[in-house]
């Protein structure tokens, strides 16, 4: 079976404990106005152009078997409904201006891949973590993998909003030592405005993984102009209390360099670029509705 990913990434120190390797899975159903992976979004991989990169030698043109590329204005122009994604243009340009967001890969490759630093997790009491995008997306593809990294006695986690059918998460749960959750919003509608989905089936989730005695943590992306609110940040400590006394609750803290990366892959970010990470003492302040 294959899978579609966009990174891999090694030495990670901030997706579980001790020191891990990340794989980041294509396809998730939400469309959070933050997001940090926008090349995690979409399952299909596509074909990026990036002008920093190019020199404007205009080889990619003629290789291109459908003409579907054209250089207009100084940029290099791809009709993305008509490219058959062969790659040519990705092998022919010199620079690496021209990109795919995503490759295919086999659960054996993904596998053997994360093995390669198993002597890392063994001494820091690390792992494996799959990401994405939204690794219950790909859940057929996801499960494999993580059987496959169990098989091969790594520590494994996901991390993940709960944006997915029960019985997927239920059929993954075997292979997973550490759930990380994502809970962004309290308030049903706010979740639908930010992400595109109501938030009853995550928290409905959560609810049942819990009740089935899943290691977890959670996390609370506390972003400016949305999730920051006291009231958001203590109803989601209370909710986690409620269900279960024992669950860790993380807040992440707005990464800036969001709209940067919407740039280089000539995409409109959602989020203005103006915003900026929260202060020190307003994470305190937030942090302590976690802790009480
Ligand atoms: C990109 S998501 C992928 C996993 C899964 N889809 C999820 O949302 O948890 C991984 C983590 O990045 C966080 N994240 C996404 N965009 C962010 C941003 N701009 N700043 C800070 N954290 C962000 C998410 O809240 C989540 O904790
Ligand atoms: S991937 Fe192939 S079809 Fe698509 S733009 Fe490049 S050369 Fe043309
Ligand atoms: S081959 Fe690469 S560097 Fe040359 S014009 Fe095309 S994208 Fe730009
Ligand atoms: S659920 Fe995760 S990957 Fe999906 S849009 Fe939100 S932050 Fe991005």
């Amino acid at each position: 079976m294959n899978g579609i990913i966009f990174d891999i990434k090694r030495f990670a120190v901030h997706d579980g404990p001790g020191i891990r390797t990340t794989l980041f899975l294509k396809g998730c159903p939400l469309r959070c106005a933050w997001c940090q992976n926008p090349e995690g979004l979409c399952l299909e991989k596509q074909l990026w152009w990036f002008k920093s990169k190019c020199i404007f030698c205009r080889k990619c043109l003629p290789v291109c078997p459908e003409s579907v590329r054209a250089a207009v204005d100084g940029e290099i122009r791809i009709d993305r409904r008509s490219c058959i994604k062969c790659g040519t243009c990705v092998e022919t340009c010199p620079t690496g201006a021209m990109e795919f967001d995503g490759r295919e890969i086999s659960v054996e490759e993904a596998v053997a891949e994360l093995q390669k630093d198993q002597v890392f997790y063994d001494v820091s009491g690390g792992g494996i973590t799959l990401s994405g995008g939204d690794p219950l997306f790909q859940h057929e593809f996801a499960e494999a993998v993580l059987r496959g990294s169990k098989e091969a006695g790594l520590h494994t986690a996901v991390e993940t909003s709960l944006a997915a059918e029960w019985g997927v998460i239920e059929k993954m749960r075997p292979h997973v030592d550490l759930w990380i959750c994502d809970l962004k919003e309290i308030d049903s509608k706010k979740h639908q405005e930010f992400t595109g989905q109501p938030n009853e089936r995550i928290f409905e989730n959560f609810k049942q993984l819990a009740a089935a005695g899943a290691k977890i943590l959670v996390r609370i992306p506390v972003i400016p102009g949305f999730t920051d609110r006291d009231d958001n940040v203590q109803g989601i400590a209370e909710f986690v209390r409620s269900v279960r006394s024992d669950i860790e609750i993380e807040l992440m803290n707005y990464n800036p360099l969001a709209p940067n990366k919407y740039r280089l892959m000539q995409k409109s970010c959602p989020l203005d670029e103006s915003v900026q990470p929260l202060s020190v003492q307003r994470m305190e302040e937030l942090e302590q509705w976690t802790t009480m």
